[in-house]
């Protein structure tokens, strides 16, 4: 369930057995018999993860079952009932902008006059509401930090524009851009993909995959549907009510796996690419509560 993390290779010498032990990176996210409970329920228990950097990873299961929380729970938000959390070696909460967050989607006005551009410098500044740093070299850096993460996703086109005449893949490409302008070495997104078409699922997909693999970011993505990710993803987490399982995408992603955890039948197809689809996986609600917010 857990990866291996450290590899200790046995090497014969001429006077007996020495241990030649591979350096391997400290994980970004460690989580160790990790458990969850809300409103006096447990969500989920007994969950082990290690997540290295520049690792995707994403988060799946039915609705309700927790994936949310489990994002809340690495920033601090919902504490642990049970279990070990380090994030970049300390307490969830405490790594500050070293964390980038996506939270659950929402809609912009199409009213809203404030542009993309805007909305990706909150992200350096919006908890100074979004007033700039008053010296001039620090407004200068700020800005190219703004224009090139706005390169880095694409949306160079579109981010003078008014966000709310943004089209929904547009949006959230510039919100990406939010989460990644303080050079997170972390990002948790709840659910990027959720509303979007399929051409924008997987063009914002392979946009997170590329920042993730190029950049050296750990990402921790929550999804409904596995398949505009599966060939960007290192590990996936499957939360069911029949508990957790982390591993490669193909030791979880299989038919019995997802047949055990979803309690009903689920098959996963390959196709001639060696690409897995899952079918048959429980849809999402057509309407979302924002029981997200906080
Ligand atoms: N603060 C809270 N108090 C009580 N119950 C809560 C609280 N927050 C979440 N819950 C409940 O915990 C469960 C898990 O919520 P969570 O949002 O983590 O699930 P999810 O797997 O992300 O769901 P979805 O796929 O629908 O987005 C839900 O039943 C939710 O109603």
């Amino acid at each position: 369930m857990n990866p291996v993390v450290a590899k200790a290779a046995e090497s014969e010498t001429g006077s007996g057995v020495a241990l030649d032990v591979t350096p391997t990176s400290e994980p970004v996210l460690c989580l160790c018999g990790a458990a969850a409970r809300v409103g006096g329920r447990t969500l989920w228990s007994g969950v082990d993860l290690e997540v290295q950097a520049g690792e995707f990873v994403a988060v799946l299961g039915p609705n309700g079952v927790g994936k949310s929380t489990l994002v809340k729970v690495l920033l601090g938000i919902v504490p642990a009932a049970e279990g070990e959390i380090r994030v970049l070696g300390r307490r969830p909460g405490e790594a500050g902008s070293r964390v980038g967050y996506l939270p659950q989607r929402r809609s912009f006005d199409p009213d809203l006059r404030i542009r993309g551009v805007d909305v990706v410098r909150m992200g350096l500044d919006g908890d100074r509401w979004g007033v700039p740093l008053p010296w001039a070299r620090n407004r200068r850096a700020q800005q190219r930090r703004v224009d090139e993460v706005i390169e880095l996703v694409g949306a160079s086109a579109y981010a003078h524009r008014p966000i709310g005449q943004c089209s929904g893949g547009e949006q959230q490409r510039l919100l990406i851009a939010q989460a990644l302008v303080r050079r997170p070495e972390v990002l948790l997104l709840d659910e990027p993909l959720d509303s979007l078409d399929l051409p924008n699922q997987s063009a914002v997909a392979a946009l997170i995959g590329r920042i993730c693999h190029e950049e050296n970011v750990a990402v921790v993505m929550v999804a409904h549907d596995v398949n505009p990710i599966l060939h960007h993803l290192d590990r996936v987490v499957y939360i069911a009510e029949g508990g957790a399982v982390c591993g490669p995408p193909s030791e979880v992603v299989n038919s019995e796996t997802l047949t055990r955890l979803y309690r009903t039948p689920v098959e996963v197809l390959s196709t001639q690419d060696g690409r897995l689809v899952v079918v048959g996986q429980p849809e999402a609600p057509a309407v979302h509560t924002n029981r997200h917010a906080g």
